[in-house]
């Protein structure tokens, strides 16, 4: 069996009284895409800086690239792994191309790599001017072509789509796209869900330190047991009157759309296709954000229940 990229075993990690990660387990395979969800303080950037070695778990154990990423021995496999940290920054008064030569330098690589950056994340027209000059998004475009360089082996994403307009967002997920083709593993955090699902391999969902849920989407979506919304058009009404189809809308006057249980999909779909009338039909299974609500009111619910 291959050995996982970074592998974490009931990891742990307190900074005095606030208990950031508890008994937090999972492994990171070569060129697998993993995207970690959690609302504010979850706990995701401290789980990237464990992978980093830059902080030390308080108890558990962490391996990257088969070593405890803080100790000494690890740190020539750092220049494998890139790290966008969130609201980056630089240092103001080098150009854009001063900056990331000397990223690239610090990892063995040279000018020419940075230039090639550059243009790959669109701001090599501006690689001259100073970095203060630059936009919000031209700022996280510098920062997704350091954490780049050099192809790494394992990246490191924290917030990588913040500021970033449609098409560099597009842009990036190809480049993430090709990173995972070429063997890359990565690590997303987001809180912009809606476009991140097709790039990803498994997700992971983090609240208050503890994973509430972790698996490939359709995993997931077996485990939360949420309907498929089916949509048909062309129907008429015939939908509320047909005993076998009316069960499944929510009895809003207005929708059409049945919420139907993954069990009864195909029955349903076959029933529907009975009718010549129809001319569409929209089959929609749970995304990443319903999953993401499905899970954290579940914990709400659970906690409630607990206390009563
Ligand atoms: N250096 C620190 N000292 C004390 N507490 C810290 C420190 N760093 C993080 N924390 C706390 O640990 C918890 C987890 O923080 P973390 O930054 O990992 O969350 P996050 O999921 O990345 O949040 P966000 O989405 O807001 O970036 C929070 O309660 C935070 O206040």
């Amino acid at each position: 069996m291959n050995t996982p990229l970074v592998s974490l075993q009931n990891v742990g990690k307190n900074y005095q009284q606030v208990a950031a990660l508890k008994s937090v387990s999972m492994n990171l395979n070569q060129g697998e895409v993993l995207g970690l969800f959690g609302h504010n303080g979850a706990g995701k950037t401290t789980m990237m800086k464990l992978i980093l070695g830059v902080i030390s778990p308080s108890s558990g154990s962490v391996e990257v690239m088969g070593m405890a990423p803080d100790s000494k021995e690890a740190w020539h496999s750092r220049a494998k792994i890139g790290y966008l940290p969130e609201n980056v920054s630089f240092y103001e008064q080098l150009t854009g191309l001063e900056v990331l030569t000397y990223f690239a330098k610090l990892k063995g690589y040279n000018k020419k790599t940075a230039i090639a950056l550059l243009e790959q994340v669109g701001i090599s027209h501006a690689m001259k001017r100073q970095v203060k000059t630059y936009s919000k998004g031209m700022r996280q475009r510098l920062g997704l072509a350091q954490a780049f360089i050099g192809e790494p082996k394992l990246l490191l994403l924290d917030e990588p789509t913040v500021g970033l307009d449609p098409i560099a967002t597009s842009d990036f997920y190809s480049t993430v796209d090709q990173l995972k083709t070429n063997g890359s593993s990565v690590i997303l955090c987001s809180h912009v869900l809606p476009g991140v699902e097709q790039h990803i391999d498994r997700a992971m969902i983090l609240s208050s330190g503890k994973v509430l849920a972790a698996g490939t989407l359709s995993e997931l979506r077996q485990h939360a047991d949420l309907p498929v919304r089916i949509k048909p058009k062309g129907l008429n009404g015939a939908v509320s009157s047909d005993p076998k189809l009316k069960q499944f809308l929510t009895g809003k006057l207005d929708s059409q759309t049945l919420f139907v249980p993954e069990q009864d999909k195909l029955a349903t779909l076959k029933q529907l296709l009975s009718y010549d009338a129809m001319n569409d039909v929209h089959v929609e299974p749970a995304n990443l954000e319903q999953l993401y609500q499905h899970y954290l009111t579940k914990e709400v619910t659970t906690l409630e229940g607990d206390k009563s």
